[in-house]
């Protein structure tokens, strides 16, 4: 007799259906029904090969539901889906089990990360996802963990500290990759002086298979591999890079191609950003800014690219990439397709990391192109940042973590571009190593070897969606948004693509022509990127949304700001789309009383260790993190209750005992009302 099937969403069926999620389904997944993985499937292409919704019926997209994801800082995961069966994560690494056919939780689980960690980061307690494989899912927490679950009950089943040393800054915003039964995973934070590394680990024991190096450690010490006393000779030792860290972290991008048997990674910026400080001699700094093709068998080194060598920018390489095969010039060749933080788009040989090409997308200013080889060729003021400058792009990139998406229908990328005006001036006061915002007694802080943002920008900010050639390395058509920092991009074969909005709408365009042909509000600014999937016989859309990130916790693009929440669309739907709330703006800070003398010095305070989480006050407005300008004067008065005395710990404020004194607090105060003081506008 036939065995009867469990019921949908009952432990049993998750079992069932998680169980055959492994590299092969993941592999070929653009000729199946689910979403296992972050970028879809091993190539990354965000490319759904499902067409019940297209072009002609996404006009007809309805909310089937929404689902509170209980959180107010940013949302960056894309929602995996395997039978209907939904992992997505919120702020602070949570992650929650949902049942498609419903919209109700399954489970949730909460690695309970110590709020006060949230400074560890520089760029919000955000998470880009889980991965699963055989029945577990796995997720990167905020504080360097890697934590495998039950995918049917949420339950822990092993974790592992992925730190090598707790007195830094390490955090995990990434999501993890498996590939070969293994859980691969890179760490975030070179802002703060970390060595990068990627390790391996079993997916079923957490047992530690291999771990790579980005870049040399002491050279005192015996390099770990070949492949990094190469690389040490890029860099000069005079101030012993190796204390900062170096940087190069691994903090997003992690790519496979199981039939060359290749692991690529994407890695981020020096540490500190300041080449002069950090290797005076100058050299590239291998491997900054870098594609690294590995044996993932082994975890060696095989082949690398450096897409910009010598980096001063946070020029991170850690943009996801694209593994495609594109014909180029009568033949069919293996790429990577790949748009950095720099500016340029780049095609890459994968089979060997032979640059093949490399064209700005945005308009740049730091370099005028690449030569035959491979490297940039740079203009005199790239490295001029004595007076103070706008570097385009700036630190936030032409691109960074939102996903782009490959139609091999069109042969078009979708890639999210940005300027985001930010300028960059040495420190002279600047000494080596010093860190100034943190924990006691830690090596962690605000590397402060380059101002940002310490003298107005002139360019002007934008956000579009860029439909990019990679062929011809040529635009195909554009959509301006109304913004910077809009959410990644999903195309399919009903040639649509989708993409969220920073000022909170969810949107798709025709891929071919980039007509839009549909959009929702969704309350909040969207940062993410959509999934779509079946759920029997039936195709949905899903966008997970929340407003943060690097530039979400200090700005943002709408006064609508709302929960974390994940929307579910398909045809023919018609629930209404939940009201959101107006953010209250309160007035530009006034009266607080202070000595107009301590601006000066206040600011330099500020700018160490307040701006990168509270913008500039009254200039900016806000983000997921209040404005201090726009707060009200009791906050201000009361600050040092909050500086030193740990007030708004549970939210993620830390206690700065330690790091900034209580003569101190004058002088922030001076700056926080003084800046409100100097623009209000006179009567
Ligand atoms: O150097 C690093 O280790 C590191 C880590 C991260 C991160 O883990 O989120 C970001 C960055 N850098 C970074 O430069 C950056 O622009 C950025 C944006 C975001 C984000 O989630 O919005 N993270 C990060
Ligand atoms: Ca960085």
């Amino acid at each position: 007799a036939l065995a009867q099937a469990p019921a949908k969403g009952s432990e049993e069926h998750i079992r069932a259906v998680t169980s055959r999620i492994d590299g092969r389904a993941i592999a070929n997944n653009t000729t199946t029904r689910d979403w296992p993985s972050y970028g879809l499937d091993y190539a990354e292409t965000r490319f759904s090969r499902l067409d019940q919704i297209n072009e002609k019926n996404v006009k007809e997209l309805g909310l089937v539901w929404s689902y509170n994801l209980e959180s107010t800082r940013g949302v960056e995961s894309t929602p995996l889906v395997v039978d209907g069966i939904m992992y997505v994560t919120a702020s602070w690494s949570v992650v929650h089990a949902v049942d498609v056919r419903t919209g109700k939780r399954i489970w949730t689980y909460d690695p309970k990360v110590p709020r006060e960690v949230g400074v560890k980061g520089c760029c919000d307690v955000v998470n880009r996802g889980v991965a699963l494989h055989k029945g577990k899912v796995y997720v990167g927490s905020f504080d360097a963990r890697l934590i495998a679950l039950d995918a049917a009950t949420g339950k822990l089943v092993w974790e592992k500290d992925t730190s090598i040393d707790r007195k830094r800054p390490y955090t995990i915003t990434g999501a993890p990759r498996v590939f070969k039964g293994m859980v691969i995973i890179g760490n975030g934070g070179a802002e703060y002086g970390v060595r990068g590394y990627i390790t391996a680990y079993d997916a079923e024991t957490g047992a530690e298979k291999w771990r790579f190096f980005t870049v040399p450690g002491d050279p005192a010490k015996p390099y770990e591999n070949e492949a990094l006393a190469r690389a040490a000779k890029t860099w000069d030792p005079s101030n012993k890079y190796w204390e900062a860290g170096g940087g190069g972290t691994v903090w997003d991008s992690i790519t496979f191609d199981p039939k060359l048997n290749l692991l690529y990674i994407g890695t981020g910026n020096g540490s500190p950003w300041s080449r002069a400080k950090r290797s005076p001699g100058g050299g590239d700094n291998l491997f900054l800014a870098s594609i690294v093709a590995i044996n993932p068998d082994t975890g060696k080194y095989v082949w690398h690219y450096q897409e910009t060598p010598g980096d001063n920018w946070d020029y991170t390489s850690t943009q996801p990439m694209i593994l495609a095969d594109i014909k180029l010039g009568g033949k069919t060749r293996k790429v990577i397709l790949h748009a950095p933080k720099n500016g340029f788009f780049f095609v890459i040989d994968r089979t060997n990391g032979k640059f093949i090409s490399a064209k700005n997308f945005v308009d740049v200013n730091w370099a005028t192109g690449y030569d035959e080889k491979g490297f940039p060729i740079e203009t005199a003021i790239a490295r001029s940042a004595d007076k103070g400058y706008d570097s385009i792009p700036g630190p936030l990139g032409a691109h960074n973590w939102h996903p782009m998406s490959f139609s091999p229908k069109t042969g078009l990328v979708y890639l999210p571009a940005q300027n985001i005006p930010l300028t960059l001036m040495d420190n002279k006061n600047y000494k080596f190593n010093e860190m100034t915002l943190g924990v006691p007694g830690s090596n962690q802080g605000w590397n402060t070897a380059m101002f940002i943002g310490a003298v107005p920008a002139t360019s002007k900010p934008f956000g579009r969606l860029l439909a990019w050639d990679p062929v011809r390395q040529k635009e195909a058509w554009r959509h301006e948004h109304v913004s910077p920092w809009n959410g990644g991009t999903l195309a399919t074969a009903g040639n649509v693509v989708f993409q969220g909005t920073a000022e909170g709408r969810f949107m798709a365009f025709n891929a071919s022509t980039g007509e839009k042909l549909w959009e929702t509000p969704t309350g909040t600014g969207v940062i993410a990127a959509p999934s779509t999937y079946m759920v029997d016989g039936k195709q949905y859309v899903s966008i997970a949304v929340g407003w943060g990130g690097s530039y979400g916790v200090s700005q943002r693009a709408s006064d609508k700001v709302g929960p974390g929440t994940v929307y579910t669309f398909a045809v023919g739907a018609k629930n209404p789309m939940p009201e959101m709330a107006q953010v209250k703006m309160n007035a530009l800070l006034q009266g607080v009383a202070y000595d107009p003398k301590q601006v000066p010095e206040g600011q330099g305070l500020y700018v160490a260790s307040c701006v990168l989480c509270h913008g500039v006050p009254g200039v900016d407005r806000g983000g997921n993190i209040p404005n201090l300008g726009y707060s009200h004067p009791d906050v201000i008065n009361n600050l040092e209750a909050y500086v030193l005395g740990g007030a708004a710990k549970e939210r993620g404020m830390p206690d700065f005992t330690g790091r900034l004194k209580p003569e101190d607090i004058p002088k922030l105060k001076a700056f926080i009302q003084g800046v409100p003081d100097s623009i209000r506008p006179k009567k």
